[in-house]
């Protein structure tokens, strides 16, 4: 991780050439350690990411009974044992550890305490706090419905059925859906209104049937039984929203990138990125190499709904201010609760360097004007490093603020995009 506490983004000065391998996916790695910690047996995680994100999962999961173990393969995560007293798991603004890991307090018996970044704070989360007390949690927020929070383990939890509003973040209901297998009666739940991010709901269903469990769903009602999971192996597949930057990168650059290890069949949302190439005007090709971009520096402006794959907003903001007409995002207005409120910083910093773009009540309007360079905020959020390196590619005297926020997810970032670059 870069110890600069800015990055002199650098720009195309020809087009790309270049291949790159991104690391293990953050939604794949944090779910593959929650199931294995709730598994009968020993898990070894292969590939997985190794991040802030990751590290405090399996942070969170040691102090309740799941300790793991690096080794050459991967990590070794063993299954969840009770214990008593107090304990506290740190979240710093990770949204998969503040969302899947409380109802695994409610199945042991510590009382733990569950607090983080100042931002993780004013991320939503009472709608998962009420669902668990409804399924038999013993959950003390202060009456804040807010992080921080306490989790009274009481060795287990009933389960059964509950109606969840999920508009918020889809990762709720990934989070009552991953523990379910560990619940006495299982889980039914109901949704109110309409999730974000289906791939990710996907996800949790795909990787529960790997594990063992047998989860259903009938539009919008789910069901998972109780369940004995196991799995020897998982292997997780390269993160698609991290390849993100790079995906775009000859839109913008002109030339090619090859990303090694795109999977043939996935749920992660970044590879909804391979049509929105072919939409903008550029060219994606998947083989057993990878997938293969090229494009000639033209972008095609576009109204794109990104309610499934909201987490790829900002770079795709960035890439559209440089596109041949306006451009609108819609359907992202619970970016307002991600790791800060996206909309508001995508729109400040990109005006901020001469751009026209405005919110909207879900989402940003984006006219391409000529971009100046200057200092691009990242608000402590690694999707906003990856934006200001987009954006860099095209503006000379971009300065990105403290690039290691990017470590969220992606440690090596700021090496892959200067080596991509040829300036490493
Ligand atoms: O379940 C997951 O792994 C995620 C779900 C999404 O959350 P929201 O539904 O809150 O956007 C996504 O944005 C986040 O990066 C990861
Ligand atoms: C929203 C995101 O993260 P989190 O897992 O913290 O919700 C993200 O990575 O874009």
């Amino acid at each position: 991780m870069s110890e600069e506490k800015t990055w002199a983004a650098p720009t195309a000065s020809d087009p790309i050439d270049a291949d790159v391998r991104v690391p293990g996916s953050k939604s794949i790695t944090n779910r593959a350690f929650v199931l294995a910690a709730l598994s009968s047996g020993e898990t070894l995680v292969r590939e997985p990411l190794d991040s802030r994100d990751a590290r405090l999962m399996l942070g969170a999961l040691d102090v309740l009974g799941a300790p793991s173990t690096e080794t050459p393969d991967g990590v070794r995560v063993r299954p969840m044992t009770d214990g008593h007293g107090q304990t506290r798991v740190t979240l710093g603004n990770a949204g998969t550890v503040a969302r899947f890991t409380p109802p695994l307090a409610a199945l042991g018996s510590r009382t733990v305490h569950f607090d983080g970044d100042p931002a993780i704070r004013r991320r939503p989360v009472a709608p998962l706090l009420h669902a668990l007390r409804t399924l038999g949690a013993d959950i003390d927020d202060g009456g804040r419905g807010a992080v921080p929070f306490t989790v009274r383990g009481h060795g287990g939890l009933e389960g059964g059925f509950v109606e969840l509003d999920s508009s918020a973040s889809s990762q709720f209901l990934s989070a009552l859906l991953l523990s379910a297998p560990a619940f006495a009666r299982g889980v039914t739940v109901r949704l109110k209104g309409k999730t974000p991010s289906e791939p990710h709901i996907a996800m949790t269903l795909d990787m529960l049937r790997r594990f063992g469990a047998a989860p259903e769903r009938d539009g919008s009602e789910f069901h998972v039984p109780p369940a004995t999971l196991a799995l020897d192996t998982y292997t997780v597949e390269p993160d698609l929203s991290s390849a993100a930057p790079f995906v775009v990168a000859p839109l913008l650059a002109g030339g090619r990138i090859r990303v090694a290890g795109w999977p043939a069949e996935t749920t992660q949302p970044g590879d909804w990125l391979r049509s929105l190439v072919r939409e903008l005007g550029g060219e994606a090709v998947l083989d057993d190499e990878g997938l293969t971009v090229t494009g000639d520096g033209t972008v095609r402006g576009a109204v794109l709904d990104l309610h499934a794959v909201g987490e790829l907003t900002p770079v795709v903001a960035a890439l559209l201010c440089f596109a041949d007409g306006p451009s609108e995002i819609r359907g992202v207005a619970h970016l307002r609760g991600h790791e800060t409120d996206r909309l508001a910083a995508l729109a400040t910093e990109l005006t901020a360097l001469g751009g026209d773009v405005t919110e909207t009540e879900d989402g940003l309007r984006i006219r391409p004007t000529p971009l100046r360079g200057g200092v691009f905020h990242t608000y402590d959020d690694h999707r906003l490093v990856m934006a200001g390196a987009v954006l860099a590619l095209r503006v000379p005297g971009i300065v990105v603020e403290n690039p290691a926020t990017v470590g969220k997810t992606y440690p090596g970032f700021v090496t892959d995009w200067e080596r991509v670059l040829h300036v490493a």
